[in-house]
Order: C-alpha cells, then sequence, then structure tokens
C-alpha cells in the first residue's frame, strides 16, 4: 500500500512538472522524497554520503524501476529532459565495499566462483548463454586484474541489455570497459567458429581446480587460425619467411623428440630416413625446412620466389627430390619416418584428383607419419571426414595453437610449436596455451 502510494505521489508531481516544462520543478524535493524513502527502507547509508550529481543519477534509475507502469513511463521521461544523459551511477560492488571498510577482502577463488555464479543468473537468458559459457572457457585463466576487469562489466551495469548490445556490437563500448577482457568478451559472442551453446554452463565446473581447468587448451576453427595468421602479419609485421623458418624449426625438434636417431642412443652410425611431403601452400613450406636426413617429394610446385628458392636450397644442400610418387610399400621399403606436409589449416575437403595417391600412401603406411599443424585431408575443424581411410598420424606438431580437428588426434605424440605469438594478439583471441619452457621452440601436449 506504500509503495503505490508513494509511486502515486511521484506520478502526479511528474506529470505536473511534463505539463509545464517550463516551470521549475521541484527537483530537489523530489529527490529528497526519493532519497529519504531508499535509505530508510533499502539502502540505509550514513548521511552526508551521496553528492547531489549521484543522487541526480540514482533518482533517473529510480525512475525506471517504478512498479507502475505509468507512473515509470513519466518519471523516466521527465528524470532523462532534466537529468539529461547522465547515466546511473551503480551501487558499489561488495567487494569494493568490503575493501573500503577495510574489512575481510573475498579470495581471488572465491571471487572466480562468484563470478561464475553470476554469469549464469542474469536474468535474461541471452546474456546467460554468453556469459556463463565464456566464464567456464576463460575464467580459469584469468589472472586477478582480468577477473576484476570482468567484474566491472558484469556487475556494474544497472541493465543487463547495455552490456548484450555492447557485446553484440550493437552500442558502443564505454570507454571505462574497453580492455582485454571486454575484448576477448567479445571476439567470443561473435562465435565465428559456429560453437553450439545452447545451454548455460555447469556450476559444478567452478569446482573443479583451476589447474584441471587451464589443461584444457585452446583449439582454434578455421576462421580464427586464419585471422590470426592475417594479424601476424599485417598488425605485427611478420614476413611468411620468419614464421616459416620458426614453424619449420619447431617440426624439425618435434621430429627430433619424438623420433631421437638411433645414433644418439646406441652410438649407431644408421640414420633415420626421412621423406618430407610438401604441399603447395605454407604447410608445405615448413615441410622444406625441415632437416633431419630428408628426402623432399613436392609434387605441385609453385613459381613464387619463396617456394623457388626453398627448392634451390634443399637441392643445394645435396637433399634427393623425389620425383615418383611414394606409395605406401615405397614408404615402408624406403623410410623410416614420412612427414605430412600437404595441407595446412587452409584445407578444404575433399582432396583434389593430383593428391588424392600421396594421401592413399599416407593413410597406408606402416611407418610413424608426422603431420604438420593438421592432418592432410582432415577437416581442418572436424577432423577425419573422408569417406575413405583417413591419415592416422603416430605425431602432430600444432602450430601457433591447436586446431578443433585435434581433439581427434589419437597418435603418441602432440607438440605445440610456433613460438612466435605476441602476447597482446594471444590475450586478444583469448588464446589459453601451454609455455614453452626454456628455450624449446616446441611445447609437449600430451597428458
Ligand atoms: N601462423 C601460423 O600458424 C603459421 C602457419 N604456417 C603453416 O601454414 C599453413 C597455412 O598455410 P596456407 O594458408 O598456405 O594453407 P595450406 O598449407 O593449407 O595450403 C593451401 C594450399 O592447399 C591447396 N588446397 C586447399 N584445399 C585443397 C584440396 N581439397 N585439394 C588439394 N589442394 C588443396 C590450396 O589450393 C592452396 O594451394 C598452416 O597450417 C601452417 O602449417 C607456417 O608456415 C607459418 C606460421
Amino acid at each position: 500500500a506504500y509503495q503505490s502510494s508513494f509511486n502515486s505521489r511521484l506520478g502526479f508531481a511528474a506529470t505536473a512538472a511534463a505539463a509545464s516544462p517550463a516551470t521549475e520543478f521541484p527537483l530537489q524535493s523530489t529527490i529528497n522524497v526519493l532519497v529519504e524513502s531508499r535509505r530508510s527502507r533499502v539502502h540505509p547509508e550514513p548521511e552526508g554520503l551521496e553528492s547531489l550529481p549521484d543522487k541526480k543519477a540514482r533518482l533517473l534509475f529510480a525512475s525506471r524501476q517504478r512498479r507502475l507502469p505509468d507512473c515509470a513511463g513519466l518519471l523516466h521521461a521527465f528524470a532523462d529532459a532534466r537529468l539529461e544523459s547522465i547515466s546511473p551511477p551503480l551501487p558499489l560492488r561488495k567487494r569494493q565495499q568490503q575493501q573500503q571498510k577495510n574489512s575481510a577482502v573475498e579470495s581471488v577463488e572465491q571471487q572466480r566462483q562468484r563470478l561464475l555464479y553470476q554469469s549464469r543468473k542474469r536474468g535474461m537468458l541471452e546474456n546467460g548463454l554468453l556469459l556463463s559459457c565464456f566464464a567456464d572457457r576463460h575464467l580459469p585463466g584469468m589472472s586477478p586484474a582480468q577477473l576484476d576487469m570482468y567484474d566491472a562489466i558484469i556487475n556494474e551495469p544497472s541493465n543487463d541489455w547495455d552490456i548484450f548490445y555492447w557485446l553484440t556490437g550493437a552500442k558502443p563500448l564505454p570507454s571505462r570497459y574497453d580492455n582485454e577482457v571486454a575484448k576477448a568478451m567479445i571476439e567470443f559472442v561473435r562465435n565465428e567458429d559456429r560453437e553450439s551453446r545452447i545451454r548455460n554452463a555447469l556450476l559444478s565446473a567452478a569446482l573443479a581446480t583451476s589447474r584441471a581447468a587451464m589443461s584444457s587448451w585452446t583449439h582454434l576453427g578455421q576462421a580464427s587460425a586464419v585471422r590470426i595468421d592475417e594479424q601476424l602479419f599485417a598488425e605485427y609485421g611478420f614476413s611468411v619467411e620468419q614464421l616459416m623458418e620458426l614453424a619449420g624449426l619447431a617440426c624439425a625438434q618435434a621430429v627430433h623428440r619424438a623420433y631421437p636417431p638411433a645414433s644418439e642412443l646406441d652410438g649407431s652410425t644408421s640414420r633415420p630416413r626421412v621423406l618430407i611431403c610438401c604441399g603447395p601452400g605454407n604447410n608445405g613450406g615448413d615441410g622444406a625446412r625441415f632437416g633431419y636426413s630428408p628426402s623432399v617429394y613436392y609434387p605441385k610446385r609453385t613459381d613464387k620466389p619463396l617456394y623457388r628458392n626453398l627448392l634451390k636450397q634443399c637441392i643445394g644442400s645435396g637433399i634427393p627430390i623425389v620425383e615418383s610418387h611414394p606409395t605406401a610399400a615405397t614408404m615402408a621399403a624406403d623410410y623410416d619416418i614420412v612427414v605430412d606436409a600437404l595441407f595446412g589449416f587452409s584445407f578444404k575437403p575433399p582432396v583434389r584428383p593430383e593428391f588424392e595417391a600421396v594421401m592413399s600412401a599416407l593413410s597406408g603406411a606402416s611407418v610413424p607419419v608426422v603431420s604438420i599443424d593438421v592432418p592432410s585431408g582432415w577437416d581442418v575443424e572436424l577432423g577425419p571426414v573422408l569417406e575413405t581411410q583417413s591419415i592416422q598420424p603416430d605425431c602432430l606438431v600444432s602450430l601457433t595453437a591447436p586446431k578443433m580437428c585435434a581433439k581427434h588426434f589419437t597418435g603418441r605424440h602432440h607438440f605445440l610449436g610456433g613460438r612466435f605469438v605476441p602476447p597482446e594478439l594471444a590475450r586478444s583471441f583469448s588464446l589459453n596455451l601451454p609455455c614453452y619452457p626454456g628455450c624449446e621452440q616446441i611445447v609437449s601436449l600430451n597428458n
């Protein structure tokens, strides 16, 4: 009863103000009514704590929140006209209040778990799905500073739709929230890999230790892999030669780690024979830069200077270039290891006819196959989708970050290479990846 009569009084007052806008409306007294009412019933606060601009802005907020729709409309129209674009200040978050009062502050882990809970309980389904899925994936790896940024974005705005519009790009993100976490959220909401997000992330995930959650490294979809590549070139100034050199070095280290030459183990003089099958794109280039005791099979040659020079280097270094199509039988007879550097993340199935023979040889090979970045013939995201037999590599060297298809890898050795990703780029794509030890070019992703 009190609430409705209170609303009615304000409604009448606002009607009067709207009817004669030239008249100076007793704004201060309206503010006082609201302030006193809210102070005593909802937010008891010490006297003199709130400034007039704060009062005004909170009044705008309170005007929107009336239970009688007519009254809310009137009050809001009035308040909006008078208070213009002041956006409502928000009640200080619990943590900040605690800090101000110098009382106990929640731990980082408690904050992480609270944020997961708050990401699910939004009151609007859209934000529940977006935020809980984002939180499920990214909260475990966030630093305390990043947790604070996330806390502010999801808890400060008074209207959850604002968060939705900022993340979907319908409204510009206020500069106050323009930080790495917001960028990662916008990137996540874009969902370029078309991930199905139809359920809120489970709360039980919050119970898993951060360490366990961290072990689920990022797996890139095709679009993200291409965009990272483009940014490395366009925004970070890398050249394709540099990246290929580093990727090739990582592949060489991976092969050496997975299949160390017998000479290093028992002093024998035998050298592993390695056939490197190079494709027409950059993945092929990575193969050509590999150095062990190799032969190169390079069926579809491009005339670009980069590839011409790589071939020249191989010939100049006395590396045999295999001209005849290898078969599963010749692979078994003539080689100890085969490197599959045919196609990388730009591959679109099905395999064109000119590569069918080598693909069939690789899928039937009885020697270990080492695939670079993407096992050739696999869909970059879906994995082995060929109706015919697919390559089942024994070793996979993911570059920059594993691609989604790597989830289907069942071989013995999985490495990550490509130690050239700038931290800012990793942050903007929310890459959750292990650190490279020492001065290694690879890190093992085996569990
Ligand atoms: N930033 C990175 O992650 C780096 C990636 N590198 C390597 O570069 C790869 C990507 O390079 P590219 O963009 O050149 O892509 P690819 O190496 O996948 O090669 C694309 C080539 O394959 C051909 N192709 C595509 N689908 C085919 C099909 N169905 N049948 C026959 N041919 C087909 C295309 O015509 C094109 O010539 C990565 O996977 C990785 O191995 C490294 O070179 C350097 C750094």
